[in-house]
């Protein structure tokens, strides 16, 4: 048997829409597997009662196809499913680099991007990247269609605040707008360079700045009751930036040094205020997957 750890991710992080993502370093994802005739599939932890067992619709089950390795396979949830939190991408990428160990494939963890990707197709019916690059890189990655994944490690608090209300990622997906001005699309482009320099000096400053988004993040921001007052808080409480966390409806909230629990705080509350519950996960850049 092989186990392997695969962290949540926030993609997007607002200028870096379907292009930026970010590796937390928790919570998590563990995924045990085994060598067997086909493949079958047990789920426990977070969620795991929203999760499908069958291989066709668990995208564990995907990426054990694209690698040609039928296994048994346990996936123990961290990452709470329909999240913002890359719950699919983190079994993807356990799930990947376990039954490239198991298999002795011996692909990196670039080749196993696009393996990964093809998980998070089965749920939301495109082969998207920028959750499991950094699920298997780790720190803060870059993909492009058509040449892989970039990825740069990067020191940063961080809090991710999950309310308890669910936004699929394809519901989020519908209500993305079809085109840019021209007005946006240079406000995007400066914000997207602003948080690369800044993840490249470990800068909160910079990748606060950066995660200001005039195309996406206010359109889904409609979709998570509270989000505006939430913003503000965490802003007050000492968070340099603050955006949805991937396809939300976790809040994702960049911290200067020694802030995060105050701006963990404040996130919560102002959930409450809002009258939604939430938890709040003080964390930080972390690293990709790993075999345990
Ligand atoms: N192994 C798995 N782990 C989690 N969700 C899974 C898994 N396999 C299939 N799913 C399905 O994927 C959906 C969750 O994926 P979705 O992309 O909507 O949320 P997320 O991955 O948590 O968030 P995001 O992609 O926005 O960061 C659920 O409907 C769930 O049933
Ligand atoms: N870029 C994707 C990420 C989903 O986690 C989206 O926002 O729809």
């Amino acid at each position: 048997m092989v186990t392997a750890r695969a962290p949540a991710t926030s993609a997007n992080l607002g200028s870096g829409f379907d292009t930026f993502g970010v590796a937390l370093s928790h919570p998590a994802d563990t995924v045990s597997v085994e060598r067997a005739a086909e493949t079958t599939i047990e789920v426990t932890g977070a969620g795991a009662e929203f999760i499908p067992t069958d291989p066709e619709k668990n995208v564990v089950g995907a990426v054990a196809d694209a690698l040609e390795a039928p296994a048994h396979i346990h996936i123990d949830k961290g990452v709470r499913p329909s999240s913002g939190l890359g719950s699919s991408a983190a079994s993807a990428a356990a799930a990947a680099v376990a039954l490239n160990e198991q298999y002795d494939r011996g692909y990196s963890r670039h080749d196993l991007v696009s393996v990964a990707a093809e998980g998070e197709a089965v749920v939301s019916g495109e082969a998207h990247a920028d959750n499991v690059a950094p699920a298997l890189l780790g720190g803060f990655t870059i993909v492009r269609s058509d040449d892989g994944a970039t990825s740069v490690d990067a020191d940063l608090s961080l809090v991710a605040c999950l309310p308890e209300v669910v936004v699929s990622t394809r519901d989020a997906r519908e209500v993305v707008p079809d085109s840019v001005s021209m007005a946006d699309h240079v406000e995007t482009v400066g914000n997207a360079a602003t948080l690369t320099a800044g993840m490249c000096r470990s800068d909160p400053e910079l990748v606060g700045r950066g995660l200001d988004d005039p195309v996406v993040t206010p359109a889904r921001a409609k979709l998570i009751t509270g989000y505006a007052d939430v913003r503000e808080a965490a802003l007050s409480a000492g968070a340099t930036g603050v955006t949805v966390s991937g396809a939300g409806p976790s809040v994702l909230a960049v911290c200067a040094s020694g802030r995060r629990r105050g701006v963990a705080s404040a996130m919560v509350e102002g959930f409450a205020d809002a009258g939604v519950g939430a938890r709040a996960y003080q964390t930080a850049v972390g690293d990709g997957a790993t075999v345990l």
